[in-house]
């Protein structure tokens, strides 16, 4: 990741905005940035220690939250640049809470499955006294799934002697996990490219959509958005890509996908390509594909100032956390390409997260259906918030996104006083 790739823009809405200095002050400087080895016992006995970081960037709406990647690339200032973005999702989403991140850095694909929970189990126990319903609340994110966070609840729930099902969320169900959660981030995804839609008068059977990364995200966003009526027309991961200009349905590759094989597999060994006229392609030639909307799914720093040129979509849809680099970003906003930024498209994930602790704090329990209509009216009114304040600016989304949610912050800040430190 691109040092600190997120700072410009905080910082030109920083400047653009009539703000007290306070606000400036706190939003510049990460609160606490915690650093962890984290031990397992391997299979055959001998130990290994993985670094691992939680960074509670700023609470100042509310407990810090945020996933937890695992990941050989992640470092200190990846999470802290992953906890700012948090910090500004949740405030422009209206979330009580401020933003957070964690990472191990490990390959969990040289992990078995037991050397994977140990590790899950030991990353809670590291953080434990640091984390909790009103303090820090981890999620999945990159590489971590419902079972690593079920590990989790439950080391934690150990630990305290108490179950505490709002200590952490994206939990399976039968742990007090959310009805659409594992769905909730390409749903989110698909209200905004539909607000984006709707705004430019298009019907969805005139939008086709490459989608980088089917993965968690990326998937559900492409079998949703291909339900919605948009033309999927290319998917990739990251060992393969396929494409078909006429159009394609991605649920039954998302079937196949599920079966554990990657999309290289899914296009030589099984028959669900075969009809609609695909090909494979190389997972980098997705980007060149001429389409309307290319959506980033995969990892930070997929369009940089190196290949910015060969994009030829219309628009971006930021689904990755930081998928376009800030230089990129300058480069494709003079071109006149839209960039649906991802403390925006992402969201999705994050608000029924809330939803999920909400309802772990209550004991209520909602239905899928109930989680929906919430996530929808959510994004109903944010959406074209961010729509509208980048009209009336003359600012790229990304910027109006920006000075939408650090107004709040700083409202925040206001008004808690002249003592308005950190804390906790
Ligand atoms: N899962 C969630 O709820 C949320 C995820 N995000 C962000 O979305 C992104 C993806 O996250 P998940 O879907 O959870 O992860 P995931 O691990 O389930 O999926 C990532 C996918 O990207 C693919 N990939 C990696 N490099 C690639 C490349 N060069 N070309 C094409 N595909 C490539 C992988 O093969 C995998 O299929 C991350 O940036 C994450 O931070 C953001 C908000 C919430
Ligand atoms: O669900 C959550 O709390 C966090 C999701 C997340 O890590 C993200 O939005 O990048």
């Amino acid at each position: 990741m691109a040092k600190d790739s997120s700072t410009p823009v905080l910082d030109q809405a920083l400047d653009r905005l009539d703000l007290a200095d306070d606000a400036r002050k706190m939003l510049r400087n990460p609160h606490k940035r915690i650093e962890m080895s984290v031990p397992i016992r391997r299979d055959d006995g001998t130990l290994a220690v993985f670094p691992a970081w939680r960074v509670q960037y700023n609470n100042v709406l509310g407990p810090t939250k945020g996933g937890v990647r695992f990941h050989p690339g992640v470092n200190l200032e990846e999470t802290t640049e992953l906890a700012r973005w948090m910090t500004i999702k949740c405030a422009l989403m209206d979330l009580p809470f401020g933003g957070g991140k964690g990472g191990v850095q490990v390959d969990p694909k040289e992990l078995s499955r037991q050397e994977l929970e140990r590790l899950a189990r030991s990353y809670i126990r590291e953080l434990h006294d640091l984390m909790g319903p009103d303090t820090d609340i981890p999620a999945p994110d990159v590489n971590t799934n419902p079972r690593i966070m079920g590990w989790m609840a439950d080391e934690y729930d150990q630990i305290a002697r108490a179950k505490a099902p709002a200590a952490i969320t994206g939990k399976p169900l039968p742990l007090g996990g959310s009805e659409g959660r594992v769905a909730a981030t390409g749903q989110g995804a698909l209200y905004v490219l539909q607000e984006w839609a709707g705004r430019q008068e298009k019907a969805p059977k005139d939008v086709t959509v490459a989608v980088q990364g089917f993965g968690n995200a990326g998937a559900y966003f492409a079998m949703l958005a291909h339900e919605a009526g948009f033309k999927i027309v290319a998917v990739s991961d990251s060992r393969g890509a396929i494409h078909a200009e006429g159009g394609f349905d991605p649920r039954p590759i998302h079937e196949e996908k599920e079966k554990g094989k990657s999309l290289d597999k899914v296009y030589s060994d099984t028959s669900v390509v075969d009809a609609d006229g695909h090909e494979e392609l190389d997972p980098d030639d997705l980007l060149k594909i001429d389409v309307d909307v290319l959506a980033l799914a995969a990892l930070q720093d997929a369009v940089t100032e190196d290949n910015v040129g060969d994009v030829q979509a219309k628009v971006i849809l930021e689904i990755a956390n930081g998928p376009v680099s800030p230089t990129a970003d300058d480069a494709l906003f003079d071109r006149g390409v839209t960039v649906l930024p991802d403390v925006l498209v992402n969201a999705g994930g994050v608000t029924v997260s809330y939803y999920e602790w909400v309802q772990g704090r209550t004991g209520d329990r909602w239905s899928e259906e109930e989680v929906r209509d919430r996530l929808k009216t959510r994004f109903e009114k944010v959406a074209p918030d961010c729509f509208e304040r980048a009209e009336t600016d003359g600012t790229s989304m990304r910027q109006a996104a920006y000075a939408l949610a650090v107004e709040r912050i700083s409202q925040a800040i206001e008004s808690r006083g002249d003592s308005c430190y950190f804390k906790g």
